[in-house]
């Protein structure tokens, strides 16, 4: 009998797919604790369960997300655009039938899949690399790339190490994630072609949630759009002489209405507190106190509801 409910309570739980170990875990853990999720992650176990919301993670290599959610194996999944669009390239020209929602692109993940070619290769124009032999993990995008371009190549498919493929005598070219440019630089390569711009993204499957599994998607969601907005914004509180105001307000990013305060010793100044959208530059809190602005104080906002 017991068994049965511990079954059903399961069943219910919302499934998230997110990558087991790589550069999308760390985060995609923060994140789910951010929004309140406490998990028990146990490095070994394949599936950890929420201790506090009917919430279950499947950890898998990245690669297999997009299916998991296209094939409605699991409810939700944390993935890379990149990896999710050259999936559903492939899965689009196998004919297969693809859908899921996108729910939110996320502030994560960040790189570019780029064209690079070795140092001394003379690059001026994409013509440079009709019939190149080019290694990828990510063909799709390469080849619709190319096909936009009317450019014709060779490819080479690898599944890693794609940056040793010209010194190792596999290719002419690579096309590869970039981020802060250290691989290319390492294996004496150059960045001559930006394809693609990728963040990691929340994904939903598109066959229907029952009504319980959906209110439980939207929590998350107003939830991580609450932790965007307060990453994004900024807690201001200074000193403003009181004929000073507007010159101060007009410095101030993105900020109509101040709240004002007195100052309990003071009747000449008053104190400023804004949210501003944008962070504070040192030159802007330089100017600040050019006009008349003290004590400046810029705290970053954990989280924010409206
Ligand atoms: N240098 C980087 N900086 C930021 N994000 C990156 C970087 N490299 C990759 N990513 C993003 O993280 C995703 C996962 O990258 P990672 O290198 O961990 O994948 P992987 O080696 O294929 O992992 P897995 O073992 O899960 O298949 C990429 O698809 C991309 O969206
Ligand atoms: O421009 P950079 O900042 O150097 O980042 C780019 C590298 O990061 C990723 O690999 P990762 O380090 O995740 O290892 P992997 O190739 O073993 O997956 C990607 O595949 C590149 O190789
Ligand atoms: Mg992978």
């Amino acid at each position: 009998m017991e068994s049965k409910v511990t079954n059903k309570t399961a069943n219910n739980r919302l499934r998230i797919a997110m990558q087991k170990s790589g550069r999308l875990s760390r985060e995609s853990q923060a994140l789910l604790k951010q929004c309140g999720v406490k998990i028990n992650w146990n490095e070994q176990r394949l599936i950890a369960y929420s201790e506090n919301m009917p919430i279950e993670i499947l950890r898998v290599r990245d690669d297999d997300i997009p299916g998991l959610v296209f094939d409605g194996v699991v409810d939700l999944g944390i993935i890379g655009e990149n990896v999710l669009e050259e999936e559903e390239l492939g899965r689009l020209q196998a004919g297969d039938n693809i859908s899921y929602k996108l729910l939110k692109r996320l502030d994560f993940g960040g790189c570019r899949l780029s064209l690079a070619v070795p140092k001394d290769f003379i690059y001026n124009h994409i013509q440079d690399l009709q019939n190149a032999r080019i290694a990828t993990s990510y063909p799709n995008l390469l080849r619709r790339f190319m096909q936009q371009q009317e450019i014709a190549f060779k490819n080479c498919l690898l599944t890693g190490s794609v940056e040793v493929a010209p010194t190792a005598g596999l290719a002419n070219a690579i096309c590869d994630l970039v981020s802060s440019g250290a691989t290319l630089e390492a294996n004496g390569l150059k960045e001559v072609e930006v394809i693609y711009r990728s963040k990691a993204c929340l994904i939903q499957r598109s066959s229907e949630l029952d009504v319980e599994k959906q209110a439980l998607v939207e929590r998350l969601l107003t939830r991580i759009q609450g932790i965007q907005q307060a990453n994004e914004s900024k807690y201001i509180m200074l000193h403003a002489p009181k004929n000073k105001l507007t010159e101060i307000t007009a410095l101030l990013p993105g900020v109509e209405h101040p709240t004002i305060l007195p100052l309990a010793e003071d009747n000449s100044k008053v104190a400023m507190h804004v949210v501003s959208q944008e962070n504070l530059f040192w030159e802007t809190m330089e100017k600040l106190k050019a006009v008349g602005a003290s004590s400046i104080l810029v705290l970053p906002i954990e989280k924010m509801m409206e």
